[in-house]
């Protein structure tokens, strides 16, 4: 029976000032998913994990994607998927997105790679709107395409692959969840010319800092006046630790997708370590456990490590 193993990266999605248009593949946290072809139209799913994910398959995210591949492909064959995952849904490192992709990429790789990546992207939306109500690809489009990417549009899905600045990147993971529906439910819906206005010029100087490595600029742009200010409250101690990142020589950062986890780039691996030390220390003031990733930017994106 034809089979595949990925090694599914996490993804920092909205990178500050690109609410749901911008995206990054880091190295650090993955999944690995084993999928199989199966001769029968059944979709069984099962996690090694214990984070208590549902295993039905229209209720699990993986289960979902390939439910509607299955349907829309109008496939005889079913998926047996082992999902060992170990980004924490609920972190802000795209959870879920993991899991949309990493099904929507093994079933292509199972059915001879019939889709575009567009396609892939297409379907695994479907596994995000199950996860947090919304079909928003900015952490599935990284996973697939790996490095950074900007979505012109996700319909009809207009993906442009960014450069992937060689720099490393502090994941810190307070250990309290932010559902990404929740923290979607509180963001305003209307905001003032002004805000936009300081908002597109953050996005244009992070695009144009990314392609032409400036981390100055790059720096310079990691701002955001629209969805940050509403957020940062669900995450303690979050002015806090962003000021003392950039006291510490971070270019700059945020929140990482919907929270809680919170992100900072940085030129040099000591500097990165020295982020997460720091901040691991300023949550251990408030009794709050957490974990701290140093990675870097990932350019690769899922990896096929076994067929
Ligand atoms: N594979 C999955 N199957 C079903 N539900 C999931 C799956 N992964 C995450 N979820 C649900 O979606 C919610 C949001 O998780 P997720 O989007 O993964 O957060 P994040 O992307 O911020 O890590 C979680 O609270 C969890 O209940
Ligand atoms: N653009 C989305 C990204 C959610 O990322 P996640 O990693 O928290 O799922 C949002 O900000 O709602």
């Amino acid at each position: 029976m034809k089979k595949v193993k990925l090694k599914v990266p996490a993804t920092i999605a909205n990178l500050v000032c690109g609410f749901d248009i911008l995206g990054m593949a880091i190295h650090e946290p993955f999944d690995v998913m084993e999928l199989k072809l199966l001769e029968t139209s059944e979709i069984i799913i099962r996690h090694t994990d214990d984070f208590g994910l549902p295993e039905e398959t229209s209720k699990n995210v993986a289960g979902k994607v390939l439910l509607k591949i299955q349907e829309e492909l109008n496939l005889k064959n079913g998926f047996e998927v082992i999902i060992h995952k170990k980004i924490k849904p609920g972190s802000g490192l795209g959870s879920s997105a993991a899991s949309a992709a990493g099904a929507a990429l093994g079933a292509n790789w199972l059915l001879g790679n019939i889709l575009s990546k567009e396609e892939m992207i297409y379907f695994a939306m479907f596994g995000e709107e199950l996860a947090s109500g919304v079909k928003h690809a900015d952490n599935i489009t990284p996973c697939i395409f790996g490095g950074i990417t900007l979505i012109k549009s996700s319909d009809p899905i207009d993906i442009i692959p960014l450069n992937a600045p060689d720099l490393f990147v502090t994941a810190f993971h307070p250990q309290v969840e932010v559902k990404t529906s929740d923290a979607r439910q509180i963001l305003k819906k209307n905001i003032l010319l002004k805000d936009a206005i300081e908002q597109w010029g953050n996005i244009a100087g992070l695009v144009a800092g990314i392609q032409n490595n400036d981390f100055g600029l790059i720096g310079r742009s990691l701002k955001d006046v629209i969805v940050e200010p509403v957020r940062s409250i669900l995450i303690p101690k979050f002015d806090e630790i962003k000021e003392k990142s950039l006291g510490l020589g971070a270019l700059g950062g945020g929140i990482s997708g919907s929270g809680p986890s919170v992100f900072m780039l940085s030129e040099n691996e000591k500097i990165s370590y020295e982020i997460a030390e720091m901040m691991k220390s300023v949550y251990r003031t408030i009794n709050i456990e957490s974990f701290a990733y140093v990675s870097k930017v990932n350019p690769k994106g899922i990896e096929i490590i076994e067929k």
